[in-house]
């Protein structure tokens, strides 16, 4: 029996991929595996029951990863499971940018027990007009899931796109529009694109990386979007340059004081993956991964162990060692079992950063002294027998 805790509410079509097997649980003390969306686990204890996290979604900056790791916890996120539904978001939010459809609305709203409402809008609209996205420039930061979506349909739409990732994955690329001009230097994008859109994790690397300097090279008028999240922009910044005329608008999903109720900012609550489609892709996705691990011991698509799966097990038995990625640590594991006289029948072993995972399929069950010693060994943070 596993046990399971849910830090958000998680679609029912995943939790019903849980079988007999999984047991829900309300205290994360009780917990083998947690599914969270955005709460915030920096500050919560992890307790040594704790073998999994699934973010279903795709920012992690609401999970301490590598606290995680030292306590053999494994990460997952949902890679592009909810890439549409924000790449649909970036599109509304190109054309609200564009025309002041919002301030139109709410003059309707306001205006509607005027008798003469359809005589009154047509002098009115004129403080309403703007310009069409067709012909205009897209910069596109970051091509992942979502960057490659949002710059393939602008294309679709009549905009020139650019976009820019020094890191972009072969898949990423293989899907990317060849109309997508690519770009190596972000500061081309700054002071040439009509509209720019950024779609980066939050990591030290990226956090601020729209500041004063980069929106002081952008062309007047610039609409600035931001769905990835709000401290990767510098929005004290933002706001000034609204305020100065230099960009005119600022569309963002993280409502926070900096920039709730400021003229010339466009603010939805964090709605990019609130779609029926996008939380069932999200729930099912992190629900498999949790399986696949708990009954497995198979990683698929962590963000602070490496991915290393090796199918179901159908030899005796199979032991999963989550360690630091050192030197000598597969010859000290080869040692024990070999001690123990346990024959080592396949086994894969990858690393990602500071962490590695070993996976051991053996002739025999591994017993609880056997993996004792296993866990013994400097460096080893965790020993799961998993079959
Ligand atoms: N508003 C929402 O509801 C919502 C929904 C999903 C994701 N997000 C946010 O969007 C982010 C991106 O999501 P995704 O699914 O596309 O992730 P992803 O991992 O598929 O793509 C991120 C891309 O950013 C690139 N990148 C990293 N550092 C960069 C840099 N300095 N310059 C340019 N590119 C850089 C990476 O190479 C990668 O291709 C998430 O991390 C999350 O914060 C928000
Ligand atoms: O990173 C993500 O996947 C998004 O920000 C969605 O967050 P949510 O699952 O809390 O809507």
């Amino acid at each position: 029996m596993f046990q399971y805790t849910c830090l958000n509410p998680i679609a029912n079509v995943g939790l019903d991929l849980l079988s007999d097997d999984y047991k829900k649980v309300e205290d994360l003390k009780d917990a083998q595996a947690v599914l969270v969306r955005s709460a915030s686990m920096h500050d919560l204890d992890l307790p040594d029951s704790l073998e999994a996290v699934a973010r279903a979604g795709a920012g992690v900056n609401n999970i301490p990863l590598d606290k995680c790791a030292d306590k053999g916890i494994v990460v997952f996120n949902t890679p592009g499971a909810n890439a549409n539904g924000v790449k649909e978001m970036v599109l509304a939010g190109l054309l609200l940018a564009s025309r002041d459809i919002v301030g139109g609305i709410e003059w309707i709203k306001e205006s509607k027990d005027e008798a003469d409402i359809a005589k009154l809008a047509e002098k009115q609209k004129k403080n309403y007009a703007g310009c069409e996205i067709s012909g205009k420039k897209l910069g596109v930061i970051g091509l992942g899931a979502i960057g490659v979506l949002v710059a393939n349909a602008a294309t679709h739409l009549g905009m020139e796109v650019y976009g820019y990732d020094p890191y972009i994955s072969v898949n990423a690329a293989w899907n990317l529009s060849r109309n997508v001009k690519h770009i190596s230097n972000v500061e081309e994008i700054y002071k040439e694109c009509d509209y720019i859109t950024v779609h980066v994790p939050l990591l030290d690397s990226t956090k601020g990386m729209i500041d004063k300097n980069a929106i002081d090279m952008m062309k007047d008028g610039v609409v600035i979007l931001n769905f990835a999240r709000d401290l990767l922009v510098d929005e004290a910044a933002v706001v000034a340059a609204l305020a100065d005329k230099k960009v005119k608008r600022y569309v963002t999903d993280f409502p926070n004081p900096t920039t709730a109720g400021k003229e010339g900012v466009i603010l939805t609550p964090h709605l990019g993956a609130s779609t029926e489609e996008s939380e069932d892709n999200c729930a099912m996705m992190a629900v498999r991964e949790i399986r696949d691990y708990l009954e497995n011991g198979n990683i698929v698509h962590s963000v602070n162990y490496p991915d290393c799966s090796m199918g179901g097990c159908d030899k005796a038995g199979r032991v999963a060692v989550l360690h630091k990625n050192s030197k000598g640590m597969i010859a000290q594991y080869t040692s024990v079992l070999g001690d123990a006289d346990i024959n080592i029948e396949d086994m894969m072993n990858k690393s990602k950063g500071d962490y590695a995972y070993t996976l051991l399929d053996v002739d025999t069950p591994v017993t609880k002294e056997v993996a004792a010693k296993l866990e013994a060994i400097e460096g080893v943070l965790k020993v799961r027998v998993v079959k």
